[in-house]
């Protein structure tokens, strides 16, 4: 009956889509209507494709006889006064399926979970909320719909992360409908589903706050695109595609942050210092010359003494505007001194004193002034139009810009920024170009004239369009003047249809906020949150002013030398105490065996966290218990080809993931796809492979059936954060764990049991 109800929607929104793509359009302004309409079809249409599969998973019987189907939309019955007849899963009504429990049955007395394939129901679980109560059960280990979980959890992993709406946990339940307004803190243990949680946050909000939301955009940033291809899947699943998904090194529309550098030097430019460096950098360009400046003028002689220059910069700097902004006080001062010494010289009476000259004389004198080359190169030279990469890049190739600038840096760190001019951008300089961008103000002299230039195009072209609109519908009325048509041309000028194509060019929120820096977003979730700088957060908190915010992490799993072991540090310049915290406290993905091995390292090695970490509790056991193998560091690769192979048929459909330090990643990947043909090999791999080898911190967020995790103890060595890396490495798995080492492991993993040939369980 519902997939019947779906159809039937299907087939008016297809219909409907079908009518309004064959109405002509007639006035542009039609044409835009009819552009609008198409796009709604078109989506609502999509949000229907996703619904498809496991359209209802579930229903709930209440106490007083109603009985209620939770899916993935709501569907309302036309004929019988928009009864639900199918509720979705983030209206309130639905609520009771992810949170009722036997002692607390919020008027459920049974709890379906339906499993489907297609469109048939392949299976049903029940639960009896108040036969539990009435046996004095209180809901076991507070687990909602334990066997739907179960078989969600156990299943082979795919490369793809899926939604979760079928089987959503109660404390999960709690933060993804949260009300609160500000920033919402997630911290939760490794395979709690703070990924998991973020997203369906995500949809939820798009659900309840659809009209602001849709506006202005959701943002979702996650560690790397290797990741966010990874959980790319999830809100499309959900119906939701209006959602802008990036990293930080991608949030500057324009640049493509891919040059690689010391992990050093990115977190030096993560230091909060760097805002005060940035901003000395354009102080340090607005410069007065130590001695006067002598230009040519008109077989003249001027000069610009540093009084001059310095009044100038006094009065530019006191107007508070950004840099290119106030150049222009700048300039008009510099240039009434200049226009004065000119007059002095050629327009003194001689004879009676007083001057010749009158003011429409000066005013001409100011304008040439302006257009000469010898007046522009010192004002270039004292007062420079500067965009964001021109300050960047300057700073770090010039030696003395950086030591003036960066005085409370080392010597031996500002080494480290040093580089060449050419070859790109990092990630860590995205956030040092967003700051420049903020203190400099738009140079928008290039921009303007390209934008310039592009509307004319767009106007030649939409006058174009007019006189074809006007041809075509002359010859539809066979030669007749038909008013309307010939109005068409009135109502619109071909500007006015330019800015509307240019609307159209960008047709989503997404597209149109991440091709814009000053974009403010109305949520921002962040993934993984506890890797990003203090730089970083400045960056994002420009794109969400309001603060609505929902951060997701664990300080447990930091990997980036820049990242944060505290949220107190992180959220207290922004909002004060004003943040909450949420904990999440259950692990779906790593079984019990595994889990315990990989607390009792984060135990031992460690660093003080705040909140300090308390590994969160597997929800299952998998029977497996995890391995080492030794073996001579030159058998190393060979030994691990062979487990890999082992792993592989152990893991039949799922996933193989090999982990390892950074610099043994080549020397193994070669190893394994020589056993393997089919492995994905490095930074950024194939990750629907059934075999992958990936260094130790691309490896965040990702899970595996089975994971190798190579060589712990240079794990540990290569990085200052090495303990976090590992700890990472180790929580991968959902079902499998080894590992393989030459020098001797972490004494909390010399305790594993021997490998044993190959010999399967589990
Ligand atoms: N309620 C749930 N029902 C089914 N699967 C779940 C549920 N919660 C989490 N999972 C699954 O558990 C796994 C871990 O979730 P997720 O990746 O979101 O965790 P995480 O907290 O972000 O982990 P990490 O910090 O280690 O990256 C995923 O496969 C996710 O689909």
């Amino acid at each position: 009956m519902l997939y019947g109800r779906l159809d039937g929607l299907r087939g008016e929104v297809s219909a409907r889509l079908a009518g309004v793509l064959r109405e002509s359009g007639g006035t542009p302004q039609a044409v835009l209507e009819r552009d609008v309409a198409a796009a709604r079809c078109a989506e609502q249409l999509a949000r229907f494709d996703a619904a498809e599969n496991k359209l209802c998973f579930g229903r709930l019987d209440l106490a007083d006889g109603e009985r209620r189907y939770v899916g993935r939309l709501g569907l309302f019955d036309e004929s019988d006064d928009y009864e639900p007849l199918l509720v979705d899963w983030r209206a309130p009504a639905a609520r009771p399926f992810y949170v009722a429990t036997a002692a607390a049955p919020e008027g459920v007395r049974r709890r379906r979970h339906i499993r489907t394939s297609g469109r048939t129901v392949v299976a049903i679980d029940d639960e009896l909320l108040d036969l539990a109560a009435a046996d004095g059960a209180d809901g076991g280990d507070g687990l909602v719909g334990e066997a739907a979980l179960l078989a969600a959890l156990s299943a082979d992993r795919t490369g793809r992360m899926n939604d979760i709406v079928e089987t959503i946990q109660a404390e999960q339940d709690r933060v993804i409908r949260s009300e609160h307004q500000g920033v919402l803190v997630v911290q939760g243990g490794p395979g709690t589903g703070k990924t998991a949680v973020a997203l369906h946050r995500a949809a939820f909000l798009l659900y309840t706050r659809r009209e602001r939301l849709a506006r202005r955009g959701v943002l979702v940033v996650g560690p790397n695109a290797g990741f966010l291809r990874y959980v790319g899947q999830v809100l499309p699943s959900l119906g939701e595609t209006g959602v802008l998904l990036s990293t930080i090194a991608d949030l500057y529309p324009g640049i493509s942050a891919r040059r690689a550098e010391t992990a050093e030097a990115a977190e030096i430019k993560g230091r909060p210092v760097m805002a005060e460096v940035v901003a000395a950098a354009v102080r340090d360009r607005q410069r007065v010359p130590d001695e006067p400046w002598v230009i040519e003028f008109d077989d003249q002689v001027l000069s610009l003494d540093r009084e001059t220059c310095e009044r100038a910069r006094e009065r530019a700097r006191r107007t508070g505007r950004r840099h290119n902004e106030a150049r222009e006080v700048f300039v008009a001062e510099v240039v009434e001194a200049l226009a004065r010494q000119m007059a002095e010289l050629v327009g003194a009476d001689v004879h009676g004193g007083g001057n010749l000259l009158d003011e429409e004389d000066v005013a001409e004198i100011r304008r040439e002034l302006r257009g000469d080359r010898a007046v522009r190169e010192a004002l270039g030279a004292l007062w420079p139009v500067l965009t964001p990469r021109r300050l960047v890049a300057d700073l770090f190739a010039r030696p003395e810009l950086l030591a003036s600038a960066a005085p409370t840096l080392t010597e031996a760190e500002r080494g480290l920024l040093l580089r060449e001019r050419a070859g790109g951008w990092s990630p860590a300089d995205v956030p040092l170009l967003d700051e420049a961008a903020e203190l400099l103000g738009a140079d928008d002299r290039v921009a303007r004239t390209r934008a310039e230039r592009e509307r004319r195009d767009r106007v030649a072209y939409a006058e174009g369009v007019l006189e074809i609109l006007a041809g075509s519908a002359t010859q539809d009325v066979e030669g007749e003047d038909d008013p309307e048509v010939v109005l068409a041309s009135d109502l619109v000028d071909a500007g006015a249809l330019a800015d509307r194509h240019e609307d159209r060019a960008h047709a989503t929120v997404a597209e149109r906020a991440a091709a814009d820096r000053t974009w403010t977003f109305g949520h921002v979730i962040v993934d993984e949150a506890q890797e990003l700088s203090a730089m970083a957060w400045r960056m994002l908190m420009r794109r969400c002013p309001s603060r609505s915010m929902t951060l997701v992490g664990d300080v447990a799993q930091t990997g980036d030398l820049a990242g944060t072991s505290s949220w107190d540090d992180v959220l207290r310049p922004y909002v004060a105490d004003r943040w909450r915290l949420e904990r999440l406290t259950v692990n779906y993905r790593t079984p019990a065996e595994i889990m315990a091995v990989a607390a009792a390292v984060l135990a031992d090695l460690g660093p003080p966290l705040d909140p300090p970490p308390e590994p969160p509790t597997s929800v299952r056991t998998s029977g497996a218990e995890p391995w080492r193998c030794a073996a001579p560091r030159a058998e190393l690769a060979d030994r691990l080809a062979r487990m890999t192979v082992e792993e592989v048929a152990a893991v039949g459909e799922g996933r193989v993931a090999v982990i390892a330090p950074a610099s043994l990643v080549a020397e193994l990947g070669a190893a394994v796809l020589a056993a393997v043909p089919g492995a994905s090999v490095g930074e950024d791999p194939d990750l629907e492979r059934p075999v992958v080898v990936l260094p130790v911190a691309r490896a965040k967020g990702l899970e595996f059936d089975s994971v190798l995790v190579v060589e712990p103890a240079l794990v540990l060595a290569e990085s200052p954060r090495g303990a976090n890396d590992l700890y990472v490495a180790l929580t991968r798995a959902t079902r499998r764990l080894g590992v393989l080492h030459s020098a001797a492991p972490p004494s909390a993993l010399a305790g594993l049991r021997e490998w044993d040939g190959g010999r399967r369980d589990g």
